[in-house]
């Protein structure tokens, strides 16, 4: 089904209330393979909601997830969380490297979970660092770069896993214009290189420029032109 570039993700009438807020009413959601999609919105809208839904970190009171054809909501908790190490990346807005662990440790620390030996790992690593120009600071500890350098970094550490889908929630947020275009280029590049697809929750134009479609979420609904029957 994904060969020939039919949808990978695709989610429908998703609903999710917290308390008496719904932050979900009626979203719906399609990305296909090598796709980058930004998910905008106003604050509160529910981008954030939609992601976590998406990557299957949160679960909707309603509605349906499938990526590649199966249920997400349908799953356990642990065939969840082994989809998610096994197939998607995530970066976020700031404080996900490991303090403690140098710059090549962190982005190496994926591979190394999914038992691969330290060596093999630090090599495909320190390759991804080169490539999100930042190889100077593998022996670095995160508290030591700049936030620019930090969420180059986390892109490399979200992509070393080969991952089919990458979420990425505001990833330029805490940047400079400067930074946060470098970053986003770096992202989409690498992202279309491997055959990645993105769902980028972003509320500025200038980062959603850099994907190929936009799917809007306003008071918990989202309109997906590209919805598949
Ligand atoms: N864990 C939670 N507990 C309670 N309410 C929540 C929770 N997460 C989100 N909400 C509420 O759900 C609504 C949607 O939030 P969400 O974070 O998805 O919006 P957003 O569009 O990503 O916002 P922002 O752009 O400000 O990050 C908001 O009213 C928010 O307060």
């Amino acid at each position: 089904m994904n060969a020939d570039n039919g949808p990978l993700l695709v989610a429908t009438d998703l609903r999710k209330v917290y308390g008496p807020t719904p932050a979900l009413d009626g979203a719906d959601f399609t990305i296909r393979a090598g796709e980058v999609v930004a998910v905008m919105g106003p604050s509160g809208s529910g981008k954030s909601t939609l992601l976590h839904c998406l990557a299957g970190i949160v679960r909707a009171d309603s509605g349906a997830v499938r990526y590649r054809g199966r249920d997400l909501t349908a799953m356990s908790d642990g065939e969840r969380s082994a989809l998610r190490r096994s197939d998607f990346g995530f970066v976020f807005q700031f404080g996900q490297l490991v303090p403690e662990l140098t710059c090549l440790e962190n982005v190496a620390m994926p591979l190394r979970l999914g038992g691969l030996r330290r060596r093999e790992a630090e090599e495909r690593a320190a390759g991804w660092l080169g490539r999100l120009e930042v190889a100077d600071i593998a022996d670095k500890r995160p508290g030591e770069v700049s936030g620019g350098q930090g969420q180059r970094v986390a892109v490399a550490r979200a992509l070393v896993g080969q991952p089919r889908v990458v979420f990425a929630d505001e990833p330029t947020g805490a940047l400079d214009s400067l930074n946060g275009e470098r970053v986003m280029r770096l992202l989409t590049d690498a992202a279309h290189d491997t055959g990645a697809a993105v769902v980028l929750v972003t509320h500025e134009a200038r980062v959603a420029a850099y994907s190929d479609r936009e799917v809007v979420v306003r008071d918990g609904k989202s309109r997906d032109m590209e919805r598949m029957s």
